[in-house]
């Protein structure tokens, strides 16, 4: 089974598109958590007990893990996340020579990380990824058309052929898609590159970073995003993923009330977004 059949199922489980962000900024965690042995961890998991009804899919930010007791943090998050039947993509944003992109790659390994899938750069072309696309059950995201407002530097650049930049990425990552397991990155704050990148891949998932703490599209995020129905099956649903990070994990600060009252905005705030998207789908 192709890690897209497994969050077809997911999908069709708990009737929502919606990826946690899991990014726990340490200038951000709340003190119930704070002087917790893995405090990231901590904070994680209390996410998880609150919203793991209404996620398909978690994904934490390698960037979040950096330093003393990362590392434990993000393995012990992916290990609680697949205890509640979730799978995790880890966003890495990996890509390099092909002797340490090895290395990298080795984080999907049930000895390393365990992740079920992975965000790639590819800049570096085609070996620099060939250790994460030979993986036929884990998931491959390129990076294709980013969220950020710099995005546009590079990734627009129009090429001799005419065609920008990200429209060529995704058609290679169309060709590397032997697997059947590449999925693109595509922000949600540029709808219109969404429903381009979509015509030249019809059949390819999409990562939809962007909306809430971004102000991205969410009906374009859907629209766009996800691929047509998955299988033959009547309730096969589409497969692609629209992420939400801050705006899910930080909705508890506002709130009163203790701990409880922190980590159950968190849930509402997951579940009002799988319905949000839901009313697109
Ligand atoms: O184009 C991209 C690629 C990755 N990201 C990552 O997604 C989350 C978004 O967090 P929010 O708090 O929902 O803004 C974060 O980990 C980014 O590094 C992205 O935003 N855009």
């Amino acid at each position: 089974m192709t890690f897209f059949d497994r969050l077809a199922e997911r999908i069709a489980t708990v009737d929502s598109v919606v990826s946690v962000g899991l990014d726990p900024d340490p200038d951000r965690l709340p003190e119930h958590v704070a002087d917790a042995d893995l405090p990231r961890f901590q904070f994680n998991r209390r996410i998880i007990d609150a919203t793991h009804e209404h996620a398909a899919c978690y994904k934490p930010n390698a960037a979040f893990y950096e330093g003393a007791d990362g590392w434990a943090a993000l393995a012990e998050t992916i290990a609680y996340a697949h205890g509640k039947g979730v799978p995790v993509l880890l966003d890495a944003k990996r890509g390099d020579i092909g002797n340490t992109a090895r290395q990298y790659a080795d984080t999907l390994d049930p000895d390393g990380l365990d992740a079920d899938a992975i965000t790639v750069n590819p800049y570096m072309g085609r070996d620099s990824l060939e250790p994460f696309l030979q993986r036929e059950d884990k998931g491959v995201f390129v990076l294709c058309r980013t969220s950020n407002p710099g995005g546009a530097d590079l990734q627009d650049l129009e090429l001799s052929s005419g065609e920008p930049l990200y429209e060529r990425v995704a058609a290679l990552a169309d060709l590397w898609n032997a697997n059947g397991n590449v999925g693109l990155v595509v922000g949600a704050t540029n709808p219109d590159e969404l429903e381009s990148i979509r015509e030249i891949v019809p059949d390819v998932p999409f990562l939809v970073p962007g909306v809430g703490a971004q102000g991205g599209d969410a009906e374009a995020a859907v629209e766009h995003g996800l691929t047509a129905r998955w299988s033959d099956a009547d309730d096969a649903p589409g497969v692609g993923l629209v992420n939400s990070s801050r705006g899910i994990i930080f909705a508890g600060e506002e709130a009163r009330g203790g701990a409880d009252a922190y980590f159950g905005a968190a849930g509402q705030a997951a579940r009002q977004l799988a319905e949000r998207l839901n009313e697109y789908r």
